[in-house]
């Protein structure tokens, strides 16, 4: 199926829409009626402008307030709707959008409304032009998609068809299975968009809320199987009005809107094997069966600290690259690796962001597999040249520029430890942590969208309510996302401010990057203790924290002193527990967390989240003293 986007979906003036259009891979595009008065450009050359990008015009909207209108009005409405055929012709654009109008004096009446459209049809079709019939949710008389397919049937026009948008039929409630009896061919036109759950009204969602299909909660796929089963066989078109999408960056606004299209079609193949027609196939989505390893770009001299941090945690320096300056550090299933190389990705990335992780390796079945998945929704694929003995590890670039790599058993990927690396012969010393819980990585609150239909749209993963988390200088945002399993967790945290600790967090480190590791241990007091004996330096948590700890659960004094001992933070949810403990923040902000799940416990200790994060203010302002 050909996909389109509406020019309201994304920002800049038409010529920079169109480049970013293109780019992302439309084949076409809605021509909002706006974008294109306000340029200074004829309606001639902007048409050529669209198909010199290798566009076209697949749609030109909105035409509003028309049908059912008594005279003068109604004769004033057809005058209007010629005068924009001739533009359309000028445009080379063939069919036009009317929605169901909002006229006070619009008089409603199935038959009324078809008779219009009937004869507007006729003269659309004297000119070689099509109009397509949309409901709008909060239509007058009109505002759902069974009445406008009543209307467009009576008006029984070849050059009057129907337009399907998902907001207008799903935000109402309606059921898309309703769309299965629809001749395919008298629908012209399908709109997507997707929204969140929030309980507002109708048109001040759509015009302000609307996201790409598989970031909000509408049942988007649902509709799409119902189209694609109908036989509507003609674009897939994206219509999202998003505040946060016309300020965005237009590339990246018009490859996620791409990345979602490809990703609603798979989804609906999926979900409905035998509708095949028109729909691509890739690999399904990539089951991820933890972290591989996690790499950091550092240099000699910065790396001391973070080795020093990962002694005190009980790693151990395993192997070291017969190649390189790299070394990986290990415990449990656990696996760090320090780049301290003068050349390559790793080199750049610390010259642009100071040390951090540069790239995570993800352990998949099949890598090549999850390759070309990644690459069919639009994600740039990553490669460096190969020293001796190396392996060829499928890579693709993620958060903030940095790389995931993908390691598989069947092709003996997961050999690498063993083919790249030697022994060091080093102690093993182990604290009981025993594998990555999750990785937060911090992003501004725009690009969480973005991020996460990324991860959701290539891996198998699942998003969790989005959580608000407050710092003493703002909201961050949290959004977690986790395979089914929960083997492998990632939360992404959009700073909303500068001055909170995660917009603070994104200036020092030049943008978007992992700022904390959560490493699960076996048994938390005993990880605790073994790693205050090393000297490892924890966050402290102040009195209040535990007094009020205290109270809100009932605990025995005992159990409250042995949490205050390790400054461990505690949540209880139903029968399940959670433990969490931090390390102070290396140079550059990013710190190290402990826990420990007990009984399945899910989350993330998000009541504790600004416990943590005013210490952590504490701290790196100098005003905490360490307790005894
Ligand atoms: O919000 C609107 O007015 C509007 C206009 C045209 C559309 O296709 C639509 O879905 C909404
Ligand atoms: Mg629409």
């Amino acid at each position: 199926m050909k996909t389109s986007i509406a020019t309201v979906s994304i920002a800049g003036n038409l010529a920079e829409k169109l480049a970013a259009i293109a780019a992302a891979g439309f084949d076409g595009l809605e021509m909002f009626e706006q974008d294109f008065l306000q340029d200074a450009a004829s309606p001639h050359e902007i048409g050529a402008m669209v198909r010199d990008h290798g566009l076209e015009i697949m749609l030109y909207q909105p035409f509003r307030d028309f049908e059912g209108l008594p005279e003068p009005l109604r004769a004033r409405a057809f005058d209007r709707a010629r005068h924009k055929f001739d533009l359309m012709a000028e445009l080379g654009a063939e069919l036009m959008l009317i929605c169901s109008s909002l006229h006070p004096q619009a008089m409603g009446g199935i038959d009324r409304a078809a008779d219009d459209l009937a004869e507007l049809a006729g003269i659309a079709a004297e000119r070689g032009l099509r109009i397509g019939y949309e409901a709008l949710a909060w239509g007058r008389h009109v505002n759902d998609h069974r009445d406008a397919w009543e209307i467009v049937r009576r008006a029984d026009h070849p050059a009057l068809g129907l337009v399907l948008d998902s907001f207008h039929s799903l935000g109402r409630g309606i059921d898309p299975d309703t769309i299965r009896r629809i001749p395919g061919d008298r629908i012209f036109f399908v709109q997507l968009a997707d929204a969140p759950q929030i309980n507002m009204d109708l048109l001040y969602l759509s015009r302000h809320y609307r996201n790409m299909p598989g970031e909000g909660d509408l049942p988007v796929t649902d509709f799409m199987r119902a189209v694609a089963a109908s036989g509507y066989d003609g674009p897939l078109s994206l219509e999202i009005f998003n505040d946060q999408f016309r300020g965005g960056n237009p590339a990246a606004i018009a490859r996620d809107g791409h990345r979602s299209l490809i990703w609603l079609m798979d989804q609906a193949r999926r979900a409905e094997p035998a509708l095949t027609a028109g729909l691509p196939d890739l690999p399904a989505n990539i089951r991820v069966a933890g972290i591989e390893f996690i790499e950091f770009a550092s240099s000699p001299s910065e790396a001391r600290e973070l080795e020093t941090a990962l002694t005190q945690m009980g790693f151990h320096r395993e192997g070291e690259h017969r190649n390189k300056r790299v070394a990986v550090w290990r415990q449990g299933d656990i696996r760090i690796i320090v780049n301290v190389e003068e050349t390559g990705f790793a080199h750049s990335f610390f010259l642009n962001h100071g040390t951090g992780v540069c790239d995570v390796g993800l352990r998949v079945a099949d890598a090549q597999a999850t390759a070309q998945r990644a690459r069919a929704l639009d994600a740039t694929l990553f490669s460096q040249p190969l020293g001796p003995g190396e392996l060829e590890i499928p890579a693709i670039r993620g958060v903030g520029g940095s790389i995931l790599h993908f390691i598989d058993a069947k092709s003996g990927l997961n050999d690498v430890w063993d083919v790249e690396f030697g022994p060091t012969g080093e102690q093993a010393p182990d604290f009981g942590l025993m594998r990555v819980d999750h990785l937060a990585e911090t992003m501004n609150y725009d690009e969480m969208l973005s991020w996460t239909l990324f991860y959701t749209s290539i891996f198998e993963m699942e998003r969790r309510p989005m959580l608000d988390v407050a710092d003493p200088d703002g909201l961050t945002r949290s959004q977690a996302i986790a395979s089914p399993d929960r083997g492998t967790r990632i939360t992404l945290n959009g700073a909303q401010s500068h001055r909170t600790l995660a917009g603070g967090f994104l200036t020092d480190s030049m943008g978007s990057a992992v700022q904390h590791i959560a490493l699960a241990s076996k048994d938390i007091f005993n990880s605790a203790e073994n790693m205050a004996g090393t000297g490892f330096q924890m966050l402290p948590i102040p009195e209040n924290y535990y007094d009020d700890l205290q109270a809100r659960y009932g605990l025995d004094d005992r159990e409250i002193a042995r949490l205050r001992r390790w400054n461990i933070l505690y949540e209880a949810e139903g029968e399940t527990e959670f433990f969490q403990f931090y390390g102070k923040p290396l140079q550059g902000g990013l710190f190290f967390e402990i826990v420990e799940r007990r009984g399945g416990y899910d989350g993330y200790g998000a009541v504790n989240a600004p416990f943590r994060i005013a210490a952590l203010k504490r701290l790196m302002r100098g005003k905490d003293m360490p307790r005894k």
